[in-house]
This record gives structure tokens, C-alpha cells and sequence, in this order.
């Protein structure tokens, strides 16, 4: 069974009760796409893929994806002037990547560039949590906010997740 590099199991609650830190609260509930927003405040904005592969759903998620067997996991960084802004958690169900066929092949095509250009998108409740981030490979080991929020795409899910790590910080405030 693969696993991904990071576990997002966690306690997770509503965001919108959650007392969330000034500077990050407008990124944890952006309800519009995060990549929109980071292009609005980067020069240079860009996806790097960690690992992308076919995996059991985690137990923990069994409740937010129900009837998901096998999905597809992407994990990636979001690149924000040079910096990693986020860490992103993907769970793509094998019955949504069968059907949306460019969910297959993202590579570096940000995953919001293509699910917010579809119509029939909703988005369910954003939650958020705080947990550690570890990524030696970027020398993070970090305690940061988290969100998630499963999306539809007529009817088919999907859960996206994504860690903030410490850099957004200092992208500042404005929209
Ligand atoms: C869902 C979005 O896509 C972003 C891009 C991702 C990717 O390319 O894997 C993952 C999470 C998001 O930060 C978004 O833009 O809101």
C-alpha cells in the first residue's frame, strides 16, 4: 500500500470557527481558486510534483470519499516567487479520474487550473487544522495550518488539501 509523504490525519474542524492567525486567515478560507490568488500576488508562480500515483485511500478519509477504493494521490509544492508556499495533498477517486480524463495527466498544470475552469464545480465546507509539515528535502519541519475541502464535479469528488508553509506569511495581506 503506498502512502503519501506526509499524513493529513488530523483533527480537522469548520475553518470559519476556527480563531485563525490575521495574516493566513484569508488564504484558509479563499473560497475562489488558491493558485488564482497566489498568480495575484507572485511574479513567478509554479507547481513542483512530488509524487503522483495510484494509492488506497487512508482509512481517515474513507468518510469524506465514500465508495473510493483506489484513487489517484498528487502531491506537490506551490511555488511562490522562489519560495514553497504550500504543500498540497491530492486525492483524486479512480471513478473522477476515469471520468475527467485531464486529472490524469496534470503534471505540472495546476490542478485549480483546471477544476474552476469546469462548470458544474462545488465546493464542500473548507476545514482547517494545524499539524507538522516535514519536508527535509526543503529543510521544513514545521508546524503549520492546514485546509482541505472535498470538491464535485458533476457528482464526482475530490479532496484537496494543502499545508501553508512559512513563506506565505510574507506575501502580505492585499487581494
Ligand atoms: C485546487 C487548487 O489547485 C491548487 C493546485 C494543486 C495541484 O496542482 O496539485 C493542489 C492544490 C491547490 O493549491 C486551487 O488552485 O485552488
Amino acid at each position: 500500500m503506498t502512502i503519501s509523504l506526509i499524513s493529513l490525519d488530523a483533527l480537522w474542524q469548520d475553518a470559519r470557527q476556527l480563531n485563525l492567525p490575521p495574516l493566513l486567515a484569508p488564504w484558509l478560507l479563499e473560497p475562489a481558486s488558491l493558485t488564482a490568488r497566489f498568480k495575484r500576488h507572485c511574479q513567478q508562480f509554479r507547481v513542483q510534483v512530488l509524487n503522483e500515483q495510484r494509492s488506497e485511500l487512508p482509512a481517515f478519509l474513507r468518510q469524506l470519499l465514500p465508495d473510493t477504493a483506489a484513487a489517484q494521490l498528487r502531491e506537490v509544492i506551490l511555488w511562490c516567487n522562489d519560495m514553497p508556499c504550500v504543500y498540497a495533498q491530492s486525492w483524486l477517486p479512480q471513478q473522477t479520474v476515469t471520468a475527467l480524463r485531464p486529472l490524469a495527466d496534470l503534471g505540472e498544470r495546476p490542478l485549480g487550473d483546471y477544476i474552476f475552469q469546469q462548470p458544474g464545480l462545488q465546493r464542500g465546507i473548507i476545514e482547517a487544522t494545524q499539524l507538522d509539515i516535514a519536508l527535509p528535502l526543503l529543510s521544513i519541519a514545521e508546524r503549520c495550518y492546514a485546509r482541505r475541502s472535498v470538491f464535485t464535479l458533476n457528482g464526482l469528488p475530490l479532496l484537496v488539501a494543502e499545508a501553508f508553509l512559512p513563506a506565505v506569511a510574507l506575501l502580505g495581506k492585499t487581494r
